[in-house]
C-alpha cells in the first residue's frame, strides 16, 4: 500500500485526487491537509470530496510535520499555490517524505530551490506542470517539430478557467522553455508576454506567450508556427481534470522507484 498525504485537499485537484485514490487497491489516503488553521480542520476529507466518510480528518498545514509523522505518509501530493508549495516541499523533504507536485506558478528561483532541496534531502520526486498524457506527448512533438520550423514565428496561447491564480500557465511556460531550448535561444531574452501599446515590429527571435481566462475552460494550449503563406498549429485541449488526476495516480505508482535526489517529470513516469 502506498500511503499518501494530499495538500490542497479541498481544492479542485486535491478533492479529485482524494476521490481517485479511494478507488485504488494499492494506495491509501492517510492525511488530507489544508491551509494553516483551516476552518475545514476536523471535517472528514471524503465528506468534503463527496465520497462519504473515509476516516481521514482534514488538518491545517501548521501541523504538517506532526501529521506526516503520525500518519506514516510515504508520499505527499501537492496541488496548492506556488508560495505555499515551496514551504510544503521543504517541510515534507525534511521529514523524508517523497513528493508528487503539480502546483504551477513557481518563479525560476523557487523552482531551483525546490530542485536543490530534493537533491540535498535525497528524496524521490515527480514535479510536472501538466500530468495529462496528451500534454506530455504535445511537449515531445514540440521538441521534435521546433528545430525543423526554426525560421517560423512562434507564439504560444493558453486558455483556462476564471479561478486560475497564475498566468501564464505552468504548461505554457514549460512549452516556451522547450521551444526556446530547441532553438538555442535564451528564454530570459526571447519571451514576450501579452503585447500592448507601441511595441514595434516583432523580432525573428521573440516567442509570444498569451493567457486567456474565462468560465470553466479546463486547460487549452496552442503553439502557432507562422511562416509566410502558411501556419501550423499544435493544440491540446483538456476536457476534464480527470486527465490530470489519472496522471497523478501513475506518478504515485512510479515515485517509489524514481531516481532519488532529482526532479523527475512526467516523461520519466511515461517513459517517453
Ligand atoms: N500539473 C497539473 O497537471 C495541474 C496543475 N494544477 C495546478 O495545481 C494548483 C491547484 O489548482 P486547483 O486545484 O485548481 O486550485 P484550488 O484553488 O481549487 O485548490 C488549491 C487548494 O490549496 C489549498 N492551499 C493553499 N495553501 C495551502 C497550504 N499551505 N497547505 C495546504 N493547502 C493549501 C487551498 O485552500 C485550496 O483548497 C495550481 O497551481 C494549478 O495551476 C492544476 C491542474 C493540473
Ligand atoms: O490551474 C489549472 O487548472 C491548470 N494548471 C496547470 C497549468 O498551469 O499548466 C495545468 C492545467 O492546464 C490546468
Amino acid at each position: 500500500m502506498i500511503k499518501v498525504a494530499v495538500t490542497g485537499a479541498a481544492g479542485r485537484m486535491g478533492s479529485g485526487i482524494i476521490r481517485k485514490i479511494s478507488e485504488q487497491d494499492d494506495m491509501e489516503l492517510v492525511a488530507a491537509i489544508e491551509i494553516p488553521n483551516s476552518p475545514l480542520a476536523g471535517i472528514d476529507a471524503g465528506e468534503k470530496a463527496g465520497i462519504g466518510n473515509i476516516g481521514v480528518a482534514i488538518t491545517g498545514s501548521e501541523d504538517l510535520e506532526k501529521t506526516l509523522k503520525e500518519s506514516g505518509a510515504e508520499v505527499l501530493v501537492d496541488f496548492t499555490i506556488a508560495h505555499a508549495a515551496v514551504e510544503t516541499i521543504k517541510r515534507a523533504a525534511d521529514c523524508g517524505v517523497d513528493l508528487v507536485v503539480g502546483t504551477t506558478g513557481f518563479t525560476e528561483e523557487q523552482a531551483q530551490g525546490n530542485a536543490d532541496i530534493i537533491k540535498e534531502k535525497n528524496i524521490k520526486a515527480v514535479i510536472s506542470s501538466n500530468f495529462s498524457i496528451g500534454v506530455n506527448v504535445f511537449f515531445k512533438v514540440l521538441k521534435d517539430l521546433t528545430p525543423i520550423l526554426n525560421d517560423f514565428d512562434i507564439e504560444i496561447i493558453e486558455a483556462h478557467h476564471n479561478q486560475k491564480a497564475d498566468a501564464p500557465s505552468g504548461t505554457a511556460m514549460t512549452a516556451f522553455e522547450l521551444v526556446a531550448n530547441a532553438l538555442e535561444r535564451k528564454p530570459e531574452e526571447v519571451g514576450v508576454y501579452g503585447r500592448q501599446g507601441q511595441v514595434g515590429k516583432r523580432t525573428k527571435e521573440e516567442i509570444g506567450i498569451h493567457a486567456v481566462r474565462g468560465g470553466d475552460i479546463v486547460g487549452d494550449h496552442t503553439v502557432l508556427y507562422v511562416g509566410d503563406g502558411e501556419r501550423l498549429e499544435v493544440k491540446h485541449m483538456a476536457h476534464t481534470r480527470e486527465v490530470f488526476i489519472a496522471g497523478v495516480i501513475r506518478a504515485l505508482r512510479f515515485v517509489g522507484s524514481a531516481e532519488r535526489g532529482k526532479v523527475n517529470d512526467m516523461s520519466d513516469v511515461l517513459g517517453i
